[in-house]
């Protein structure tokens, strides 16, 4: 699945510029609040068709989706939900009746089936959200913001399950998040888009290799202790009142730092940085 030069405006507004990139695996599409990550999934699951360039499935027809703003009536049970949204995916009643209980046992909901919405907690509901995508068995998954709104117990156990599903199957998941360290844990592939551009689609693997022997912890007393024209300052924490530590990108030594194991958190960091300068290094 591919898609090339996709251009959305709303206006005079760009909010996608000629983005391309291959979708492939569990594939993270990150960014900040207002990247465009949202536009971008509604143009994939094809409910938004207003747009200039090409999305290439590849033969996918098949598709489930999870929006970002996923409120099931809450009058009514699971299982008519279910049936329900199903049915509007194109399915017949036997396919859903007799996939019902096996994907609601994947999401850990299959004892609430009789429950209504208004009786769930959000991570439920979510997870409900996930059900009905994953209904059907779609060759592609898009799932926008899987996280909202849940706490930490929640987010675990929904990590898991995403886990489970995505790496289960013989399909494309494209997931959307601005939490890094959660699609750390999920994505194998992660595309970054900043202000409506991709700046970076590759492997997390590819990604994590590119900044191998780069990232650098540096302690020091508060004020200037590293020369920015070395390299970049990825973040910055207080270790004590006067003392703080810096995480550093750069491709010579540090002297007096630390070389660090890269993570998705320095790469978002380090393409943010470039992305905002757009000077530093290729
Ligand atoms: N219908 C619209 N009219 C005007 N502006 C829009 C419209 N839809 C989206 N935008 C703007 O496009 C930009 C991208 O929005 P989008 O919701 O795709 O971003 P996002 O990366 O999903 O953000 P978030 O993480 O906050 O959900 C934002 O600046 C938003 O205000």
């Amino acid at each position: 699945m591919e898609i090339v030069d996709i251009e959305k405006k709303v206006g005079k507004k760009s909010i996608l510029k000629n983005v391309s990139c291959e979708f492939k695996g569990v594939y993270g599409l990150l960014g900040p609040n207002g990247a465009g990550k949202t536009t971008l999934m509604k143009i994939l699951a094809s409910v938004n068709s207003n747009y200039n360039g090409h999305v290439k499935k590849n033969g996918i027809k098949n598709v489930g989706y999870l929006p970002q703003d996923f409120f099931p009536y809450k009058n009514l049970s699971i299982e008519k939900i279910l049936n329900h949204l199903g049915t509007l995916k194109g399915l017949n009643k036997e396919t859903i009746n007799n996939e019902i209980d096996a994907v609601l046992k994947e999401l850990n909901l299959l004892k609430y089936k009789q429950y209504k919405v208004k009786e769930l907690s959000g991570g439920m509901v979510r997870r409900l959200g996930i059900a009905q995508a994953i209904l059907g068995r779609p060759e592609l998954l898009i799932i926008d913001e899987p996280f909202n709104g849940l706490d930490l117990e929640e987010k675990i156990r929904l990590k898991f399950l995403l886990k489970k599903i995505s790496l289960d199957e013989n399909r494309v998941t494209i997931i959307t998040s601005h939490l890094v360290d959660e699609m750390e844990e999920i994505c194998t592939n992660i595309g970054l888009l900043f202000s409506g551009e991709m700046v970076k689609s590759d492997g997390v693997n590819e990604l994590l290799s590119d900044l191998e022997n780069k990232i650098w912890e540096l302690e020091c007393d508060k004020g200037n202790c590293f020369d920015v024209n070395r390299g970049l300052i990825l973040s910055e924490t207080f270790v004590s009142a006067n003392r703080k530590k810096l995480r550093i990108y750069s491709d010579e030594n540090v002297s007096g730092g630390k070389v660090m194991s890269p993570t998705l958190k320095d790469i978002y960091l380090y393409y943010n940085q470039k992305a905002n300068n757009n000077d530093y290094t290729q």
